[in-house]
């Protein structure tokens, strides 16, 4: 569905304000994704991961030089595409909750996402609270962004993103400031997606919740795809990982005490007699 290939990504920095460099924020990065595919990108921050995604969306700022080539669907991703498909084929949920309207209510926020995408009223008011209550959030319904939580901004984020039917659905760190609860709420709905045939771009720098929803995982660092390994490469010794990088991520997890293997795989383990 989406093909990613050698994309490297300039941006202009003024270590003085006269003086003008170039950062190589992402470098030489091949990705692809299939539909029904759970795809994670993990990596520290300033990896260049939500460049990435906004690269994706053509959300870039002007300045940018970009190289190498985006196709979505077996056609080229131009600025106009991203443009036409922003909102409908591809949605993104943010990782700034700046993104959200501070002068309109939750509601509103949800239900403007949904007439984006066509709904007439009153079936995207409809839509609205039915994702709101979905994400827990009817309570919340007439309040302002400032008045929100993180984790309850973050989830009207969702909420929006959702409420199309996106192809394509990025998600950049969508479970930062989430109880484990909620957490899992996000994460089964980015896994349910995916069974219905979307794509999911998982964005995150926390292995540990990319590994029990992801089919593969691209580990990024300093702009660069590293390695995409299938997410059960990771497990054991991480012997099936190819770069030092990847596995040492693998270890740091604390204690490495889950398996990526079903738990119908656990079942069978021989029994101690
Ligand atoms: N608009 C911009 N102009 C110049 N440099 C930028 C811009 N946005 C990001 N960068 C730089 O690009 C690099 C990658 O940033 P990016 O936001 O993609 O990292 P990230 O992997 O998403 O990190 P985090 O996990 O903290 O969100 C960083 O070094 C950052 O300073
Ligand atoms: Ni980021």
């Amino acid at each position: 569905m989406l093909h990613i290939e050698r994309l490297t990504l300039e941006l202009p920095h003024y270590p003085r304000w006269w003086q003008r460099e170039w950062a190589t924020c992402i470098d030489a990065l091949s990705l692809h994704i299939a539909a029904g595919e759970i795809h994670a990108v993990v990596g520290a921050s300033g990896a260049g991961k939500s460049l990435l995604a906004y690269a994706i969306m053509g959300l870039l700022p002007s300045a940018a030089k970009m190289k190498g080539t985006l196709h979505f669907h077996s056609a080229p991703l131009t600025p106009a595409r991203q443009r036409q498909l922003r909102g409908h084929q591809l949605a993104l949920i943010p990782q700034s909750l700046s993104a959200l309207d501070p002068l309109a209510r939750s509601q509103q926020q949800v239900r403007w996402a949904a007439q984006r995408v066509g709904f007439e009223r009153p079936a995207a008011d409809q839509r609205a609270e039915a994702l709101l209550g979905h994400y827990q959030l009817s309570h919340a319904a007439a309040l302002y962004p400032h008045e929100l939580s993180g984790g309850m901004a973050r989830r009207v984020l969702i909420a929006m993103a959702q409420v199309g039917n996106a192809h394509l659905v990025i998600a950049d760190e969508p479970s930062v400031g989430l109880d484990p609860t909620q957490r899992d709420r996000v994460l089964a709905t980015l896994k349910a997606m995916a069974l219905e045939g979307k794509a999911v771009l998982l964005i995150t720098h926390d292995l540990r919740h990319a590994l029990p929803i992801a089919d593969r995982v691209t580990v990024m660092r300093h702009g660069k795809g590293l390695e995409t390994a299938p997410a059960k490469a990771f497990q054991g010794q991480g012997e099936r990982l190819t770069t030092a990088y990847a596995r040492a991520l693998w270890h740091a997890l604390p204690d490495n005490a889950f398996s990526t293997l079903p738990v119908t795989a656990l079942r069978q383990e021989p029994t101690l007699a």
